[in-house]
Protein backbone atom coordinates (compact mmCIF):
# COMPACT_ATOMS: atom_id res chain seq x y z
CA UNK A 1 0.00 0.00 0.00
CA UNK A 2 1.40 3.30 -0.82
CA UNK A 3 2.82 5.94 2.17
CA UNK A 4 -0.11 8.09 3.70
CA UNK A 5 0.69 11.12 2.24
CA UNK A 6 3.46 10.55 0.08
CA UNK A 7 1.81 13.33 -2.27
CA UNK A 8 1.97 12.73 -6.05
CA UNK A 9 1.07 15.35 -8.56
CA UNK A 10 -2.70 15.69 -10.56
CA UNK A 11 -0.53 14.47 -13.10
CA UNK A 12 1.68 11.51 -11.73
CA UNK A 13 -1.34 10.31 -10.10
CA UNK A 14 -3.26 9.99 -13.77
CA UNK A 15 -0.07 8.27 -15.11
CA UNK A 16 -0.48 5.76 -11.74
CA UNK A 17 -3.73 5.09 -12.67
CA UNK A 18 -3.60 4.59 -16.37
CA UNK A 19 -1.52 2.53 -16.37
CA UNK A 20 -3.39 0.40 -14.19
CA UNK A 21 -7.28 0.94 -15.56
CA UNK A 22 -8.76 -0.97 -18.34
CA UNK A 23 -9.78 1.78 -21.03
CA UNK A 24 -11.73 -0.82 -23.82
CA UNK A 25 -15.12 0.22 -23.39
CA UNK A 26 -18.03 -1.59 -25.05
CA UNK A 27 -19.72 0.20 -28.05
CA UNK A 28 -23.53 0.47 -28.53
CA UNK A 29 -25.83 1.71 -31.21
CA UNK A 30 -28.11 4.47 -30.60
CA UNK A 31 -30.87 6.30 -33.26
CA UNK A 32 -29.10 9.66 -34.05
CA UNK A 33 -31.17 11.71 -31.89
CA UNK A 34 -30.25 9.77 -28.95
CA UNK A 35 -26.35 10.46 -29.19
CA UNK A 36 -25.80 13.99 -28.21
CA UNK A 37 -22.86 13.93 -25.77
CA UNK A 38 -21.85 10.13 -26.21
CA UNK A 39 -18.54 9.29 -27.55
CA UNK A 40 -17.90 7.47 -30.59
CA UNK A 41 -17.10 4.37 -30.44
CA UNK A 42 -15.36 4.06 -34.38
CA UNK A 43 -14.26 6.57 -37.08
CA UNK A 44 -17.06 7.68 -39.46
CA UNK A 45 -16.05 8.28 -42.82
CA UNK A 46 -18.26 9.57 -45.51
CA UNK A 47 -19.41 7.81 -48.56
CA UNK A 48 -20.81 9.88 -50.66
CA UNK A 49 -19.64 13.61 -51.58
CA UNK A 50 -21.64 16.57 -49.44
CA UNK A 51 -23.56 18.19 -51.37
CA UNK A 52 -23.65 15.42 -54.05
CA UNK A 53 -23.91 18.13 -56.72
CA UNK A 54 -22.86 22.04 -57.99
CA UNK A 55 -24.97 23.81 -56.11
CA UNK A 56 -25.83 27.49 -55.91
CA UNK A 57 -26.03 29.67 -53.01
CA UNK A 58 -27.98 32.25 -54.37
CA UNK A 59 -31.48 32.82 -56.75
CA UNK A 60 -30.48 34.10 -59.66
CA UNK A 61 -28.57 32.91 -63.03
CA UNK A 62 -26.57 29.77 -63.79
CA UNK A 63 -24.19 31.08 -66.26
CA UNK A 64 -20.85 29.86 -67.63
CA UNK A 65 -18.30 32.89 -65.92
CA UNK A 66 -16.57 33.85 -68.58
CA UNK A 67 -20.11 35.06 -70.37
CA UNK A 68 -20.26 38.01 -67.84
CA UNK A 69 -16.51 38.90 -67.81
CA UNK A 70 -16.51 42.79 -68.51
CA UNK A 71 -20.16 43.45 -67.62
CA UNK A 72 -20.81 46.28 -66.29
CA UNK A 73 -24.35 48.46 -65.42
CA UNK A 74 -23.44 50.61 -68.63
CA UNK A 75 -22.52 47.26 -70.28
CA UNK A 76 -24.57 43.77 -69.36
CA UNK A 77 -23.45 41.03 -70.77
CA UNK A 78 -26.56 39.84 -72.74
CA UNK A 79 -27.77 36.01 -72.41
CA UNK A 80 -30.72 33.59 -73.39
CA UNK A 81 -32.49 32.61 -70.63
CA UNK A 82 -33.23 28.73 -71.86
CA UNK A 83 -33.87 26.90 -69.12
CA UNK A 84 -34.93 26.68 -65.74
CA UNK A 85 -33.51 24.53 -62.43
CA UNK A 86 -36.17 23.18 -60.26
CA UNK A 87 -34.81 22.50 -56.43
CA UNK A 88 -34.92 18.99 -55.71
CA UNK A 89 -34.40 18.21 -59.59
CA UNK A 90 -31.84 17.77 -62.24
CA UNK A 91 -31.37 20.27 -64.69
CA UNK A 92 -33.05 19.38 -68.22
CA UNK A 93 -30.12 19.75 -70.55
CA UNK A 94 -26.81 21.47 -70.46
CA UNK A 95 -26.03 25.29 -70.41
CA UNK A 96 -24.70 26.21 -74.04
CA UNK A 97 -22.38 29.45 -74.69
CA UNK A 98 -24.25 32.63 -74.04
CA UNK A 99 -27.10 30.58 -71.94
CA UNK A 100 -28.41 31.80 -68.47
CA UNK A 101 -30.51 29.07 -66.15
CA UNK A 102 -32.54 30.31 -63.73
CA UNK A 103 -31.81 28.54 -60.51
CA UNK A 104 -32.98 28.96 -56.52
CA UNK A 105 -30.55 29.19 -53.85
CA UNK A 106 -29.60 25.46 -53.45
CA UNK A 107 -30.69 24.23 -56.56
CA UNK A 108 -28.28 21.73 -58.82
CA UNK A 109 -26.11 23.89 -61.08
CA UNK A 110 -26.60 22.61 -64.69
CA UNK A 111 -24.12 21.15 -66.65
CA UNK A 112 -21.67 23.22 -68.53
CA UNK A 113 -22.58 26.60 -66.08
CA UNK A 114 -19.50 27.07 -63.61
CA UNK A 115 -20.85 29.95 -61.43
CA UNK A 116 -24.49 32.35 -60.36
CA UNK A 117 -25.25 35.48 -61.03
CA UNK A 118 -27.30 36.78 -58.24
CA UNK A 119 -30.99 37.93 -59.18
CA UNK A 120 -29.91 41.74 -57.81
CA UNK A 121 -27.12 42.30 -60.77
CA UNK A 122 -29.68 41.04 -63.63
CA UNK A 123 -32.17 42.98 -65.31
CA UNK A 124 -34.74 40.99 -67.59
CA UNK A 125 -35.26 42.22 -70.68
CA UNK A 126 -38.03 39.93 -71.37
CA UNK A 127 -38.79 36.66 -70.79
CA UNK A 128 -35.55 35.04 -72.74
CA UNK A 129 -33.10 37.60 -72.26
CA UNK A 130 -31.36 38.93 -69.64
CA UNK A 131 -28.36 42.18 -68.68
CA UNK A 132 -25.80 40.88 -66.56
CA UNK A 133 -24.46 44.00 -64.85
CA UNK A 134 -21.91 42.46 -62.56
CA UNK A 135 -19.43 40.23 -63.56
CA UNK A 136 -18.84 36.85 -61.58
CA UNK A 137 -15.80 34.42 -61.54
CA UNK A 138 -15.78 30.79 -61.96
CA UNK A 139 -17.52 29.56 -58.48
CA UNK A 140 -18.95 32.59 -57.26
CA UNK A 141 -22.15 31.76 -55.34
CA UNK A 142 -21.70 27.68 -55.93
CA UNK A 143 -21.01 25.42 -53.21
CA UNK A 144 -18.88 22.32 -55.11
CA UNK A 145 -19.71 18.42 -55.16
CA UNK A 146 -17.70 17.26 -51.92
CA UNK A 147 -17.07 21.23 -50.65
CA UNK A 148 -18.77 20.35 -47.46
CA UNK A 149 -17.17 16.86 -47.05
CA UNK A 150 -15.19 14.91 -49.31
CA UNK A 151 -16.53 11.15 -50.25
CA UNK A 152 -14.09 8.83 -48.32
CA UNK A 153 -13.02 11.36 -45.81
CA UNK A 154 -13.33 11.33 -42.21
CA UNK A 155 -15.60 12.95 -40.61
CA UNK A 156 -15.30 12.33 -36.74
CA UNK A 157 -12.86 10.40 -35.05
CA UNK A 158 -13.38 7.66 -33.00
CA UNK A 159 -13.62 9.27 -28.95
CA UNK A 160 -15.30 12.32 -30.64
CA UNK A 161 -18.00 13.58 -27.78
CA UNK A 162 -20.57 14.25 -30.02
CA UNK A 163 -21.90 17.91 -30.28
CA UNK A 164 -25.16 19.26 -31.71
CA UNK A 165 -23.28 20.12 -35.42
CA UNK A 166 -21.92 16.60 -34.98
CA UNK A 167 -25.65 15.21 -35.37
CA UNK A 168 -25.90 17.42 -38.37
CA UNK A 169 -23.00 16.31 -39.71
CA UNK A 170 -23.87 12.36 -39.35
CA UNK A 171 -27.77 13.17 -40.99
CA UNK A 172 -25.22 14.52 -43.95
CA UNK A 173 -23.80 11.56 -44.42
CA UNK A 174 -26.22 9.29 -44.05
CA UNK A 175 -26.32 7.73 -40.82
CA UNK A 176 -29.72 7.37 -38.44
CA UNK A 177 -27.54 5.35 -35.64
CA UNK A 178 -24.25 5.76 -34.70
CA UNK A 179 -22.00 3.59 -32.25
CA UNK A 180 -21.00 5.37 -29.32
CA UNK A 181 -19.28 3.82 -26.11
CA UNK A 182 -21.48 2.75 -23.38
CA UNK A 183 -21.49 5.11 -20.53
CA UNK A 184 -19.74 4.13 -17.60
CA UNK A 185 -21.65 3.08 -14.67
CA UNK A 186 -20.42 4.68 -11.46
CA UNK A 187 -21.54 3.90 -8.13
CA UNK A 188 -21.37 6.71 -5.35
CA UNK A 189 -20.94 5.62 -1.36
CA UNK A 190 -20.59 8.35 1.16
CA UNK A 191 -19.01 7.31 4.79
CA UNK A 192 -19.33 9.00 7.73
CA UNK A 193 -21.00 7.95 11.54
CA UNK A 194 -22.36 11.17 11.06
CA UNK A 195 -23.75 11.77 7.48
CA UNK A 196 -27.77 11.47 7.16
CA UNK A 197 -29.99 10.93 4.31
CA UNK A 198 -31.65 14.83 2.73
CA UNK A 199 -34.68 14.06 3.85
CA UNK A 200 -33.70 12.99 7.65
CA UNK A 201 -33.22 15.97 10.31
CA UNK A 202 -29.73 15.70 11.57
CA UNK A 203 -29.53 14.92 14.88
CA UNK A 204 -26.33 16.98 17.11
CA UNK A 205 -23.25 16.36 15.30
CA UNK A 206 -24.56 15.11 12.40
CA UNK A 207 -25.02 16.53 8.68
CA UNK A 208 -26.64 15.48 5.43
CA UNK A 209 -25.06 13.80 2.87
CA UNK A 210 -23.92 16.65 0.01
CA UNK A 211 -21.38 14.81 -1.28
CA UNK A 212 -23.22 12.09 -2.77
CA UNK A 213 -25.51 14.48 -4.91
CA UNK A 214 -22.89 16.61 -6.09
CA UNK A 215 -20.69 13.80 -7.30
CA UNK A 216 -24.04 12.60 -9.21
CA UNK A 217 -24.22 15.80 -10.93
CA UNK A 218 -20.88 15.59 -11.86
CA UNK A 219 -21.37 12.27 -13.08
CA UNK A 220 -23.90 12.25 -14.97
CA UNK A 221 -22.98 15.60 -16.67
CA UNK A 222 -19.53 14.29 -17.65
CA UNK A 223 -21.36 11.04 -19.30
CA UNK A 224 -21.83 8.60 -16.89
CA UNK A 225 -24.95 6.27 -15.94
CA UNK A 226 -24.59 7.20 -12.27
CA UNK A 227 -25.59 5.63 -9.12
CA UNK A 228 -25.62 6.27 -5.53
CA UNK A 229 -24.57 3.48 -3.59
CA UNK A 230 -26.28 5.28 0.20
CA UNK A 231 -24.53 5.90 3.41
CA UNK A 232 -22.06 3.01 5.35
CA UNK A 233 -20.78 3.56 8.78
CA UNK A 234 -17.05 4.22 9.45
CA UNK A 235 -16.72 0.48 9.47
CA UNK A 236 -13.94 -1.49 7.57
CA UNK A 237 -16.17 -4.66 6.61
CA UNK A 238 -19.68 -2.63 6.06
CA UNK A 239 -17.74 -0.32 3.81
CA UNK A 240 -15.64 -3.89 2.40
CA UNK A 241 -18.92 -5.34 1.55
CA UNK A 242 -20.60 -2.16 0.13
CA UNK A 243 -17.50 -1.48 -2.12
CA UNK A 244 -17.29 -4.83 -2.93
CA UNK A 245 -20.96 -5.02 -4.40
CA UNK A 246 -20.12 -1.32 -6.00
CA UNK A 247 -16.94 -2.69 -7.82
CA UNK A 248 -18.98 -5.80 -9.03
CA UNK A 249 -21.93 -3.65 -10.58
CA UNK A 250 -20.12 -0.48 -11.77
CA UNK A 251 -16.87 0.48 -14.13
CA UNK A 252 -15.74 3.18 -11.32
CA UNK A 253 -16.31 3.67 -8.14
CA UNK A 254 -16.31 6.99 -5.68
CA UNK A 255 -16.13 6.73 -2.21
CA UNK A 256 -16.10 9.67 -0.28
CA UNK A 257 -15.23 10.74 3.27
CA UNK A 258 -12.71 8.65 5.62
CA UNK A 259 -9.94 9.17 3.23
CA UNK A 260 -7.62 11.45 5.58
CA UNK A 261 -5.39 10.27 8.66
CA UNK A 262 -7.68 10.25 11.61
CA UNK A 263 -8.67 6.67 13.39
CA UNK A 264 -11.98 6.43 12.23
CA UNK A 265 -10.31 7.24 8.31
CA UNK A 266 -10.72 3.85 6.92
CA UNK A 267 -10.73 4.73 3.17
CA UNK A 268 -7.66 3.50 2.35
CA UNK A 269 -7.02 0.17 4.40
CA UNK A 270 -10.31 -0.97 2.46
CA UNK A 271 -9.44 0.34 -0.76
CA UNK A 272 -6.33 -1.51 -0.52
CA UNK A 273 -8.27 -5.27 0.42
CA UNK A 274 -9.95 -5.01 -2.53
CA UNK A 275 -7.95 -6.41 -4.88
CA UNK A 276 -5.37 -6.27 -7.04
CA UNK A 277 -3.29 -3.78 -7.71
CA UNK A 278 -5.06 -1.67 -5.22
CA UNK A 279 -4.03 1.98 -3.90
CA UNK A 280 -1.56 3.32 -6.37
CA UNK A 281 -1.46 6.54 -4.30
CA UNK A 282 -2.85 8.49 -1.39
CA UNK A 283 -2.35 12.39 -1.12
CA UNK A 284 -2.22 14.75 -3.94
CA UNK A 285 -0.18 17.73 -3.74
CA UNK A 286 -3.17 19.91 -4.45
CA UNK A 287 -5.29 22.37 -2.42
CA UNK A 288 -8.18 21.19 -1.46
CA UNK A 289 -8.09 17.78 -2.03
CA UNK A 290 -4.89 16.09 -0.64
CA UNK A 291 -6.29 13.46 1.33
CA UNK A 292 -7.05 11.55 -2.07
CA UNK A 293 -7.00 7.85 -2.51
CA UNK A 294 -6.69 6.44 -5.89
CA UNK A 295 -6.83 3.04 -5.91
CA UNK A 296 -7.67 0.18 -9.14
CA UNK A 297 -9.30 -2.89 -8.52
CA UNK A 298 -9.61 -5.31 -11.29
CA UNK A 299 -8.62 -2.69 -13.92
CA UNK A 300 -11.24 -0.18 -12.21
CA UNK A 301 -10.81 2.53 -10.90
CA UNK A 302 -12.10 3.36 -7.42
CA UNK A 303 -11.51 6.55 -5.68
CA UNK A 304 -11.35 7.54 -1.89
CA UNK A 305 -12.43 11.29 -1.95
CA UNK A 306 -12.04 13.61 0.46
CA UNK A 307 -15.08 14.06 2.21
CA UNK A 308 -15.30 17.94 2.55
CA UNK A 309 -17.49 18.27 -0.34
CA UNK A 310 -15.81 21.20 -2.24
CA UNK A 311 -12.70 18.85 -2.13
CA UNK A 312 -14.34 15.85 -3.04
CA UNK A 313 -15.77 18.57 -5.89
CA UNK A 314 -12.48 19.46 -7.25
CA UNK A 315 -10.81 16.03 -6.92
CA UNK A 316 -13.53 15.06 -9.42
CA UNK A 317 -12.83 17.68 -11.92
CA UNK A 318 -9.25 16.58 -12.01
CA UNK A 319 -9.33 12.80 -12.25
CA UNK A 320 -12.84 11.49 -12.64
CA UNK A 321 -14.16 13.94 -15.42
CA UNK A 322 -11.39 13.50 -18.02
CA UNK A 323 -12.10 9.08 -17.45
CA UNK A 324 -15.73 9.30 -17.72
CA UNK A 325 -15.89 11.80 -20.85
CA UNK A 326 -12.73 10.08 -22.84
CA UNK A 327 -12.65 6.55 -21.23
CA UNK A 328 -8.95 7.54 -20.72
CA UNK A 329 -6.28 10.69 -19.54
CA UNK A 330 -5.74 12.20 -22.64
CA UNK A 331 -4.11 15.66 -22.90
CA UNK A 332 -6.58 18.12 -23.20
CA UNK A 333 -5.47 21.45 -24.34
CA UNK A 334 -8.53 22.89 -23.22
CA UNK A 335 -8.96 21.51 -20.15
CA UNK A 336 -8.87 25.25 -18.43
CA UNK A 337 -9.26 27.33 -21.45
CA UNK A 338 -10.66 30.55 -19.84
CA UNK A 339 -8.26 33.79 -18.92
CA UNK A 340 -9.10 35.67 -16.19
CA UNK A 341 -7.36 38.39 -14.36
CA UNK A 342 -7.05 37.58 -10.74
CA UNK A 343 -8.98 40.11 -8.70
CA UNK A 344 -6.73 39.71 -5.26
CA UNK A 345 -3.64 38.40 -4.19
CA UNK A 346 -3.88 35.10 -3.38
CA UNK A 347 -1.60 33.07 -1.66
CA UNK A 348 -0.18 29.27 -2.57
CA UNK A 349 2.43 26.71 -1.41
CA UNK A 350 5.54 26.29 -3.95
CA UNK A 351 5.07 22.47 -4.81
CA UNK A 352 1.33 22.34 -4.72
CA UNK A 353 -1.60 23.14 -7.09
CA UNK A 354 -4.01 25.55 -6.18
CA UNK A 355 -7.68 25.14 -7.14
CA UNK A 356 -9.73 28.50 -6.47
CA UNK A 357 -13.54 28.89 -6.62
CA UNK A 358 -13.91 32.46 -8.33
CA UNK A 359 -16.84 34.78 -9.76
CA UNK A 360 -16.13 35.34 -13.53
CA UNK A 361 -17.30 38.73 -14.63
CA UNK A 362 -16.58 40.92 -17.55
CA UNK A 363 -14.77 44.72 -16.84
CA UNK A 364 -13.62 46.56 -19.21
CA UNK A 365 -13.44 44.04 -22.30
CA UNK A 366 -11.59 41.43 -19.92
CA UNK A 367 -13.00 38.59 -17.94
CA UNK A 368 -12.27 38.55 -14.21
CA UNK A 369 -12.08 36.32 -11.73
CA UNK A 370 -12.60 36.95 -8.31
CA UNK A 371 -12.22 34.25 -5.44
CA UNK A 372 -14.97 32.99 -3.15
CA UNK A 373 -13.35 33.04 -0.24
CA UNK A 374 -13.90 30.10 2.22
CA UNK A 375 -12.69 26.65 3.77
CA UNK A 376 -13.36 23.19 1.53
CA UNK A 377 -16.08 22.37 3.88
CA UNK A 378 -18.53 24.76 2.79
CA UNK A 379 -20.97 24.02 -0.28
CA UNK A 380 -21.97 27.30 -0.75
CA UNK A 381 -18.81 28.62 -1.73
CA UNK A 382 -19.04 26.13 -5.10
CA UNK A 383 -22.48 27.20 -5.01
CA UNK A 384 -21.56 30.96 -5.28
CA UNK A 385 -18.71 30.31 -7.70
CA UNK A 386 -18.59 29.95 -11.97
CA UNK A 387 -15.55 28.54 -11.99
CA UNK A 388 -12.31 27.24 -10.57
CA UNK A 389 -9.17 29.27 -11.16
CA UNK A 390 -5.62 26.96 -11.25
CA UNK A 391 -2.17 28.30 -9.26
CA UNK A 392 0.38 26.05 -10.97
CA UNK A 393 2.73 24.49 -8.30
CA UNK A 394 5.50 26.58 -9.26
CA UNK A 395 4.11 29.88 -8.04
CA UNK A 396 3.57 30.73 -4.57
CA UNK A 397 0.51 32.96 -5.31
CA UNK A 398 -0.93 35.15 -8.11
CA UNK A 399 -1.06 38.82 -7.07
CA UNK A 400 -3.73 40.79 -8.13
CA UNK A 401 -3.97 41.61 -11.75
CA UNK A 402 -2.15 38.78 -13.12
CA UNK A 403 -3.65 35.73 -15.38
CA UNK A 404 -5.17 33.08 -13.79
CA UNK A 405 -6.58 29.32 -15.50
CA UNK A 406 -10.23 28.49 -15.70
CA UNK A 407 -11.98 25.89 -15.92
CA UNK A 408 -16.00 26.67 -16.25
CA UNK A 409 -18.59 24.54 -13.65
N1 LIG B 1 -4.91 15.98 11.16
C1 LIG B 1 -5.35 16.15 9.95
N2 LIG B 1 -6.66 16.30 9.75
C2 LIG B 1 -7.14 16.50 8.53
C3 LIG B 1 -6.26 16.57 7.43
C4 LIG B 1 -4.89 16.38 7.64
O1 LIG B 1 -4.07 16.43 6.73
N3 LIG B 1 -4.49 16.17 8.93
N4 LIG B 1 -6.78 16.86 6.20
C5 LIG B 1 -7.97 17.64 6.19
C6 LIG B 1 -8.46 17.75 4.87
S1 LIG B 1 -7.60 18.77 3.85
C7 LIG B 1 -9.62 17.15 4.47
S2 LIG B 1 -10.25 17.43 2.91
C8 LIG B 1 -10.37 16.26 5.31
C9 LIG B 1 -10.63 14.94 4.62
O2 LIG B 1 -11.25 14.17 5.50
P1 LIG B 1 -11.75 12.73 5.20
O3 LIG B 1 -11.70 12.42 3.75
O4 LIG B 1 -11.08 11.80 6.11
O5 LIG B 1 -13.27 12.86 5.51
P2 LIG B 1 -14.02 12.88 6.86
O6 LIG B 1 -13.12 13.08 8.00
O7 LIG B 1 -14.89 11.68 6.84
O8 LIG B 1 -14.89 14.16 6.61
C10 LIG B 1 -14.37 15.43 6.50
C11 LIG B 1 -15.53 16.41 6.59
O9 LIG B 1 -16.43 16.23 5.52
C12 LIG B 1 -17.74 15.95 5.99
N5 LIG B 1 -18.37 14.98 5.10
C13 LIG B 1 -17.94 13.75 4.86
N6 LIG B 1 -18.77 13.13 4.01
C14 LIG B 1 -19.74 13.99 3.72
C15 LIG B 1 -20.89 13.93 2.88
N7 LIG B 1 -21.20 12.85 2.18
N8 LIG B 1 -21.68 15.04 2.82
C16 LIG B 1 -21.39 16.14 3.54
N9 LIG B 1 -20.30 16.26 4.31
C17 LIG B 1 -19.49 15.19 4.43
C18 LIG B 1 -17.54 15.38 7.36
O10 LIG B 1 -18.67 15.49 8.14
C19 LIG B 1 -16.35 16.20 7.84
O11 LIG B 1 -16.80 17.45 8.29
O12 LIG B 1 -9.66 15.98 6.50
C20 LIG B 1 -9.04 17.11 7.12
N10 LIG B 1 -8.48 16.66 8.33
O1 LIG C 1 -7.38 19.30 1.08
MO1 LIG C 1 -8.81 19.46 2.08
O2 LIG C 1 -9.31 18.66 0.74
O3 LIG C 1 -8.52 21.20 1.96
O4 LIG C 1 -10.25 20.19 2.53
Amino acid sequence: MAELFQARTVREARELLGVHIKTGRRAERVPLLEALGRRLAEDVAAVDDVPGFDRSTMDGFAVRARDTFGASESLPAYLDITGEVLMGCEAAGDLEVGQAWRIPTGGMLPPGADAVVMIEYTEELDDRTIGVTKPVAPGDHVVRAGEDIAAGSKVLPAGHVLRPQDLGVLSAVGLSEVSVARPLRVGIISTGDEVVEPHERPGPGQVRDINSYALYGQAVRAGAQARICGIVRDNFDLLLERLQQAVAECDLVLLSGGSSVGTRDVAAKVLDTLGSPGVLFHGISIKPGKPTVGAVVDGKPVFGLPGHPVSAMVVFNLLVTPLLKYGAYVDDPLEFPVRARLKRNMRSAAGREDYIRVRLNREGGEITADPVLGKSGLISTMVQAGGLARIPADKEGVEAGEYVEVKLF
